[in-house]
């Protein structure tokens, strides 16, 4: 949390505990909640909810509590749901009262507040998820097979060029085939800075701040010491709605001149240009929201989209590089199925089961949003005798159920044969998809664009590249458990492998135009 003031802690530190008195002088029959660790007089369970890596505390607490637990922090109800059974028991089954997102100040002040992906549950938000659905439904996404194999092709072409650059291309690749996909334009250094700029936000997003309980301390003069952070909150309010802005008014430009490729913003120019007056303005002003927020596809709902699905694409990598007999694997299918003169493209999905088992493990092993994204109740839920009051914050400890040894033996390994029984897919086993995306209406609407761009980048990585581990300064190998990040949209820290073309017509189809 962020330093203020002397006296306007002294401020703070009185009003919270008046909030929590009169919050605990209300507080619901306890029993009836969830259990879950004791919460202290005044500040509830802060001191139990983890800063680092909170995935692995709260799991220890359902171990020893239930898979349904409860906290209390700052007057609200915090559930952790530890098994996908109960959470679509809740966030599915229960969708009309489960579907909305905790409010938040901080997001307000913080420039974030038009993206759908906070917002509450409503007709406004269904309006901007409207705009994206036709073109991210399971069939909408084919329209954009084409830029993801070129995107694909050029990712192969920047890492044999330079291998060491692995985040760079991974990221540029998710982000080119976004902005094609999205607006319609070419990824730019410029596009790049704005997205950089905006989503440097993402700790504030993930921590919020005492102003999302103390709301008057926005109003504090900012030449004050200790006001760094509202300083801070002010830069994001002007850069965020750049990032936004910005690629929505270039295409509009572009589209406008004629000749631009399909896209997101052409769909949208041409649904808006069918309204008149404020209909025309509101509606442009749903599209540029949804536009953007399927471009950063994050979270606290989305800074993290495009960063999702290359957090996954860098975990392949370093699962590749830890396990050199699932990439011999897969590419004796690639052989077989797609051979030597061509690059894999969607239509060779269906036929690439172990390929896909692949893009499976990964997501599970390395599942880039452990606790997903907070849902918020909107009304009193009784479920197997206990109360979940309104207002609840709701997270579903997805690496937890991802790393159950019952569901998934031996969960830190990296076994693409726990989805297959005689080379077939294994109906018995989870699709790690089920859970990794999210639930109910909230769902994350990019799954299937997602799973595309994974699966054209991954198999053709697998039938052109090898590779291996990283090497020390000598030239031998180094091994290294991968550690993983603590942020919105978590990372393995050390991406670094050692990458080759796998033969010298791997190298020469990498190298043709395409
Ligand atoms: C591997 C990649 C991705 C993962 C793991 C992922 C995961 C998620 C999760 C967990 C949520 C929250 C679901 C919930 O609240 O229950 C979400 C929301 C969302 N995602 Fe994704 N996502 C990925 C990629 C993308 C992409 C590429 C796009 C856009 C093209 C996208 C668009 C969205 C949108 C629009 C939401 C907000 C939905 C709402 O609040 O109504 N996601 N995503």
């Amino acid at each position: 949390m962020n330093s203020l003031p002397s006296v306007v802690l002294a401020v703070l530190v009185a009003s919270v505990c008046s909030l929590l008195i009169s919050f605990y002088w209300r507080a619901p029959v306890k029993s009836q909640l969830p259990p879950g660790p004791r919460p202290l007089p005044v500040i509830g369970n802060l001191l139990d909810i983890p800063k680092i890596r909170p995935w692995e505390v709260y799991r220890e607490l359902s171990r020893k509590y239930g898979n349904l637990i409860s906290l209390q922090v700052f007057g609200r109800t915090l559930i952790v749901v530890d098994n996908h059974d109960t959470a679509v028991d809740l966030l599915d089954k229960r969708s009309s009262i489960y579907s909305s997102r905790p409010p938040s100040n901080t997001v307000d002040l913080c420039g974030w507040g038009w993206d759908f992906a906070f917002m509450p549950y409503g007709p406004l938000w269904r309006a901007h998820r409207r705009v994206l659905s036709p073109h991210l439904s399971r069939d909408g996404v084919s329209m954009f097979n084409d830029y993801h194999a070129t995107n694909a092709h050029r990712l192969l072409q920047r890492l044999l060029s330079t291998p060491d650059r692995l985040v760079d291309h991974v990221r540029l690749a998710i982000g080119a085939t976004l902005m094609k996909a999205v607006y319609g334009l070419e990824i730019t250094d410029e596009y790049i800075k704005l997205f950089a700029n905006a989503f440097s936000s993402s700790d504030i997003l993930l921590n919020g701040s005492i102003l999302d309980f103390l709301p008057f301390l926005a109003h504090v003069p900012t030449w004050l010491p200790g006001t760094a952070f509202l300083r801070r909150l002010a830069y994001y309010r002007e850069v965020v709605p750049a990032m936004r802005d910005i690629p929505w008014m270039d295409a509009k430009a572009a589209i406008s001149r004629g000749g631009a490729p399909v896209s997101l913003a052409s769909a949208s120019v041409e649904n808006i240009a069918q309204l008149k007056g404020d209909d025309a303005v509101k509606q442009d002003e749903i599209c540029r929201n949804a536009l953007s927020l399927a471009y950063g596809g994050r979270y606290r709902a989305d800074a993290h989209r495009g960063r999702q699905t290359y957090a996954t694409l860098c975990a392949f990598f370093v699962a590749m590089s830890l396990y050199p007999e699932v990439q011999q694997k897969a590419r004796a299918e690639l052989d077989a199925v797609v051979g030597p003169s061509r690059l894999p493209t969607q239509a060779d999905r269906d036929n690439l089961p172990y390929v896909d088992a692949v893009i499976k493990e990964t997501l599970r092993w390395h599942n880039a949003t452990p606790l997903l994204i907070p849902h918020f109740s909107t009304a009193d839920d009784h479920y197997n005798d206990f109360l979940i009051p309104a207002n609840s914050v709701i997270l579903v400890n997805a690496w937890s159920i991802l790393h159950d040894p019952e569901m998934f033996p031996e969960p830190d390994k990296f076994v693409p044969e726990r989805y297959l029984t005689d080379g077939r897919p294994n109906a018995t086993v989870s699709d790690p998809a089920t859970v990794i995306f999210g639930y109910g209406r909230r769902i994350c609407q990019g799954r299937y664009f997602a799973e595309a761009a994974l699966f054209t980048c991954i198999a053709s990585v697998l039938h052109t590249l090898d590779i291996s581990l990283p090497l020390d300064g000598d030239g031998r190998p180094v091994r290294k458990e991968p550690s993983i990040s603590t942020d919105l949209v978590t990372h393995i820290e050390d991406c670094r492998c050692t990458i080759k073309p796998r033969s010298a017509s791997a190298e020469a189809l990498i190298r043709s135009p395409g």
